[in-house]
């Protein structure tokens, strides 16, 4: 890329989270990954750089170390002509969902960082010619803690994700929970992880986005956002999945277009070879946490047909899934554990506040600060040291927790071959995929606190929603039997 030529006309709106913006070059496939911040909280130059420069290095010491070569995309730092990035930031304005503007695109760093487009196929530096659809999942935590310091008895039997949804319901960022539950996805059951991805593509949030040739063509902006569309979504799907057209049309067709989509995807969440050293990572000696968890639709239903068995076919190690849920597993003591080691922590540093540097908070992110995470050692022998090892480790966890997986899919024509990439089967067709992983900045030290109160009033929300929820079936139990009654003394 010519940083001394950029025409803000060749890049395009691509998408946002809550700290970062991203466009997408119209022929290239590149992107640039922009930070946000709050009005008036604007960043010096040089601490934009070294927060972009920080996000490398922890992607390539520490991400690309447990989840594998071929899944993480570290990019590199640019430095962009400032005038381009204010038009820029003009010209994408009016494309940023509202609930995005809280905060603004840095246009005063000129920092940013140049990532290849993985709405794409990994070809880098010039887009295919040929279609590509794009599958992208914020899978979200996939394990229920077992740790001994968890307080609340909910948080052993229902997952973060199934209670949140109740308090992001109430809150109004959502319309309706989702039936997704992350427990499905992670179970490498396939009826299960059909189950979760067909409950994403009903209620996608912010958990599933689908691009066509880069562009965002399904995917949720915000409650306000209108219903989701099934026929719209199979009416692009089709020609990927039947390419000869023998389907009608109608809600048959969009329902065997989706299936398609549903089984492809889980294939490829299963495949993979790359042996990332998170499945180097052996577990604490604590019990794992139950495998299903009790708010999830699918094992409820099943319950309820008096099917308890779940079988739990388990993730294949190499799937980035499995990699994935290894280093979210780090958060061995949960954050009610975790939240007194913050302190002891802070304590230290309140005194010896010079020590912050050596004690590597803030990084560097290098070969040290990863061999330190490696020891899972669960007995604290009350130095600073243990407590510092489990703050980090739980810091990369929660990255883990939040990541997102992007799975590109390209139509192989007949009999070719795909580039020595992987192929994988539909009915119809077959696709060369790639998949990666997107969103690793390291969580700040910072936001522990936020985490342990945002954890108390998930469960709490959720403890009160299901009490209120019982005392409603029962009230309308008691309703019932009084009717009876009344029926009775009637004959
Ligand atoms: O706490 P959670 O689970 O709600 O996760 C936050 C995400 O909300 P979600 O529940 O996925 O809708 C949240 O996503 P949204 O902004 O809601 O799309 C962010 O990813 C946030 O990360 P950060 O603070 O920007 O680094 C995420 O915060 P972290 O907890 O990962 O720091
Ligand atoms: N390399 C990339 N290639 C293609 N699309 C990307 C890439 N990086 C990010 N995106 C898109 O931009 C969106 C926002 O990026 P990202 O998730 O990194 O933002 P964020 O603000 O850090 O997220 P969060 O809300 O989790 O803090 C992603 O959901 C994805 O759709």
């Amino acid at each position: 890329m010519d940083q001394g030529k950029m025409d803000e006309n060749e890049w395009g709106y691509h998408g946002e989270g809550n700290k970062s913006l991203v466009v997408a070059h119209a022929q290239r496939c590149v992107v640039l990954r922009f930070l946000k911040f709050p009005p008036n909280r604007k960043k010096a130059s040089e601490e934009v750089f070294q927060h972009l420069q920080s996000i490398v290095d922890f992607g390539k010491n520490v991400m690309k170390e447990f989840l594998g070569e071929n899944y993480v995309h570290c990019g590199e730092v640019v430095q962009l002509p400032l005038d381009f990035v204010k038009q820029l930031c003009l010209k994408i304005q009016s494309e940023r969902p509202e609930s995005r503007c809280d905060k603004d695109l840095d246009t005063l760093s000129g920092y940013a960082l140049c990532l290849p487009n993985l709405a794409r196929l990994q070809t880098y530096h010039f887009a295919e010619h040929r279609p590509i659809l794009c599958v992208e999942i914020k899978p979200k935590c996939g394990f229920i803690p077992s740790s001994s310091a968890v307080t609340h008895e909910m948080k052993h039997k229902v997952c973060r994700y199934c209670m949140h949804q109740h308090l992001k319901v109430a809150t109004g960022k959502w319309k309706q929970i989702s039936k997704y539950c992350p427990l499905d996805l992670y179970s490498g059951n396939k009826q299960r992880m059909y189950f979760a991805l067909k409950s994403l593509l009903q209620e996608a949030q912010n958990n599933l986005k689908i691009f066509k040739n880069g562009e965002l063509i399904y995917g949720c902006k915000d409650a306000r956002s209108p219903a989701v569309d099934w026929r719209e979504l199979a009416h692009h799907l089709k020609p990927f999945f039947y390419p000869s057209n023998g389907l009608a049309s109608g809600p048959h067709c969009a329902r065997a277009v989706i299936r398609e989509l549903v089984r492809v995807i889980t294939r490829v969440l299963l495949s993979g070879s790359d042996k990332g050293r998170a499945s180097a990572l052996k577990l604490g000696p604590g019990s794992p946490g139950p495998c299903v968890c009790e708010a999830s639709p699918f094992s409820r239903s099943l319950r309820h047909q008096g099917k308890s068995s779940l079988e739990h076919s388990g993730l294949p190690k190499g799937c980035l899934l499995y990699q994935t849920l290894q280093v979210q597993m780090l958060d061995l003591l949960d954050i009610e554990g975790l939240y007194p080691l913050y302190r002891r922590v802070e304590r230290y540093l309140e005194e010896f506040p010079e020590q912050r540097k050596a004690l590597q908070i803030d990084g560097p992110y290098d070969e040290a600060f990863y061999q330190k995470l490696l020891d899972l050692s669960t007995e604290d022998d009350g130095t600073v040291a243990f407590a510092l090892t489990k703050v980090q480790q739980y810091r990369v966890a929660m990255t883990a927790k939040d990541c997102s997986i992007m799975i590109a899919l390209s139509p192989c024509l007949q009999d070719a071959s795909s580039d020595q990439r992987p192929v994988v089967p539909a009915s119809r067709s077959r696709f060369a995929f790639s998949v990666s992983v997107l969103d690793l900045d390291l969580k700040p030290y910072e936001s522990i606190p936020h985490q342990y109160r945002l954890d108390g009033k998930i469960v709490n929300y959720y403890s009160k929603a299901v009490r209120a929820k019982d005392a409603a079936a029962v009230s309308a139990r008691f309703k019932e039997s009084e009717d009876c009654t009344l029926v009775l003394h009637k004959v």
